[in-house]
């Protein structure tokens, strides 16, 4: 990470161009009249179409443009100077000659980041404090936890956090309420990044939590940014695609857990990956276990108890012999790793000494012990939309966290497990098959329905779902009920008419989401809505909901 220091909001192009040359992203160029170094910056933008008057232009090059394409667009909208590489200046010139300075940089990506913090005074002291949330599964719901641990913690101070994530962006207080903006990424670009981090400090937010997925820091799109404690949650398969191995994407990960990124790194060794993340962590690193088994880590997860659909325990910190009791509301038991992993990170940054977070760690341990901060809904994360028959809405579209849903979801003594699942489009195909491989080693009944095909034609998703189940079922002899339904309202209302009220229906996969694309067409659909709908024409009660942000895709 690159800190320019304390600085207040805008920039001139000829102070950006020094900053970007003495922090190493040169060779630098703006080859234009002297006076272009006093080009004041008041804004920055990757998208042409957000593009502010007085704002750089960060233009990329990707896999399906340049930015630089869209310059006319970008003129149009008042843009003071472009931020761009070789490829970008040529047409950039070519379109508009010398009419505007362009600093040239050979990695824009690299250097957007930088260059943003520079615009919008992002330092690594400068408000809002970050915890930042990486892992495949858990990032949502931990970051929940998170924001509304903190909230409980700032409100009285009349301080507001803030949110960043899958399902929405949202600022404010338990005591003003939130404002919220719906999310179409679950870490966006850099340039967007810092401009959210302005916008917080305006508006008073003293911590915020965010998540940080894998392609945003394969994308560079946290450069620039500080956190005061980072989490790791897991990893497990998923995002081959972008990623190609397990080693790759592990790698991709660990960049967040770097001095130079992060103060306060607290890392879930429930896994090898997880105790490989730790040894490989520089800075100061804080381990935690979950499962407990004993694990030599710092802090320690004992004494789990059921509570309501949810669970009670214990954080034993091995160091000092501290013990807070505290639980969650959320069922499964990975919903204690995440509310643990949220209460460890927010107990590490109240005790740094770095910087002042305004509450204390003794505030912290009565906020765990007395406020249930981890009672709150996280929407479509194991969301309860009836409780006879169990009906439930949850995100699990990998085969982890398919496992950890459905073990949390089957009863002892229970009726059937009904599950409608299917597998988005265009994104890591290898997961298909294991997928329908567990619905049905799991699961009593197996609907294998769509998620969101994008481009790619639904009925070969669903094959490559449906093989990995028959081939379950033919090699260990299961006698799991196997269907196909599509559209996926159809495979809702087959799952509930099977149903009878001691028997438990999952929706898996789409969790939030509002609608599903199918090759650039948006078809409406919530599960839980559709779910809630099919249980109450079949005369099934439904448990009245929270309204909450969520409903996006
Ligand atoms: C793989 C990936 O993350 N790609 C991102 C990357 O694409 P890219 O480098 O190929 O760039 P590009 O789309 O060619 O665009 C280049 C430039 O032209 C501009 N452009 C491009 C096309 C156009 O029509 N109009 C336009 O203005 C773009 O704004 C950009 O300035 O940069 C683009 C510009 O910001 C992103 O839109 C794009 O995200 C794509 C759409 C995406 O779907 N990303 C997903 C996979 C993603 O990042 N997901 C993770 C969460 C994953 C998870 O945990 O499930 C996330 O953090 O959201
Ligand atoms: N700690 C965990 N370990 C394993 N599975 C989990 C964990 N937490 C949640 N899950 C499962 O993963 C699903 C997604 O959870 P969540 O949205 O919190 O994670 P995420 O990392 O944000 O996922 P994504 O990156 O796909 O948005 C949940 O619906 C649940 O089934």
């Amino acid at each position: 990470m690159v800190s320019f220091g304390q600085q207040s909001w805008g920039t001139d192009v000829g102070t950006l161009a020094e900053q970007l040359v003495a922090s190493g992203y040169g060779p630098i160029i703006t080859p234009v009249a002297e006076t272009a170094d006093r080009v004041r910056l008041t804004g920055a933008a990757m998208s042409p179409a957000q593009v502010e008057p007085g704002d750089l232009f960060v233009a990329v090059t990707g896999a399906r443009a340049h930015g630089a394409d869209f310059i006319d667009q970008v003129l149009q909208r008042g843009a003071a100077a472009v931020l761009t590489d070789p490829a970008g200046v040529a047409k950039v010139r070519e379109a508009a000659g010398y009419r505007l300075p362009v600093i040239e940089v050979p990695g824009v990506r690299e250097a957007a980041g930088p260059a943003a913090a520079a615009i919008y005074g992002t330092t690594a002291t400068s408000d809002p404090a970050l915890f930042g949330v990486t892992g495949t599964n858990g990032k949502t719901t931990t970051t929940y936890f998170l924001r509304s641990l903190l909230d409980t913690l700032l409100t009285g101070a009349g301080r507001k956090t803030g949110l960043i994530g899958t399902i929405e962006i949202s600022v404010g207080s338990i005591d003003t309420g939130y404002e919220r903006i719906a999310s179409d990424m679950t870490t966006p670009e850099a340039v967007a990044l810092h401009k959210l981090m302005h916008s917080f400090r305006e508006k008073g937010v003293a911590a915020a939590a965010m998540e940080v997925s894998s392609h945003a820091i394969s994308y560079q799109r946290i450069s620039g940014l500080y956190y005061d404690v980072a989490g790791f949650t897991n990893l497990t398969q998923d995002h081959l695609d972008l990623h190609g191995t397990m080693e790759d994407y592990f790698a991709a990960k660990a960049e967040l857990f770097r001095r130079a990124r992060t103060r306060t790194s607290v890392i879930t060794v429930d896994d090898a990956y997880g105790h490989q993340m730790a040894a490989e962590a520089t800075g100061h690193v804080v381990t935690l276990a979950t499962t407990g088994q004993p694990a030599q880590a710092h802090w320690e997860v004992t004494e789990v108890t059921a509570q309501g659909l949810g669970s009670a325990f214990t954080l034993v910190n091995r160091h000092t012999g501290e013990q807070i009791r505290t639980s969650t509301a959320l069922p499964g038991s990975f919903n204690v790793s995440n509310a643990a992993l949220a209460a460890v990170m927010v107990l590490e940054a109240a005790a740094s000494t770095e910087r002042t977070q305004g509450f204390t760690r003794a505030d912290v341990v009565k906020a765990l012990e007395t406020a249930e901060p981890f009672h709150i809904q996280v929407p479509g994360r194991m969301q309860v939309i009836a409780e006879r028959p169990a009906a439930i809405v949850d995100f699990a579209h990998n085969p982890d966290a398919m496992i950890r849903a459905l073990g949390a979801v089957r009863r002892p003594g229970g009726g059937k497990l009904i599950l409608v699942i299917g597998a988005a489009g265009e994104r890591d195909v290898t997961k298909r098959p294991t997928m329908g491989a567990i619905a049905v080693r799991m699961a009593d009944h197996v609907i294998i329905s769509d998620d969101d095909p994008h481009g790619e034609d639904p009925a070969e998703i669903r094959a490559a779902l449906m093989a990995g189940a028959q081939d379950a079922i033919a090699t260990g002899g299961l006698t799991t009920r196997l269907e196909e339904i599509s559209p996926r309202t159809e495979a809702i209302a087959a799952a509930v008419d099977a149903a009878g009220p001691e028997d438990t229906v999952l929706l898996a996969g789409r969790g939030h989401e509002g609608h599903q694309d199918v090759a650039g067409t948006r078809v409406e659909i919530d599960d839980r809505a559709e779910l809630a709908r099919a249980l109450q024409a079949r005369g099934f009660t439904t448990l009245a909901q929270p309204s909450a942000a969520g409903s996006t895709a």
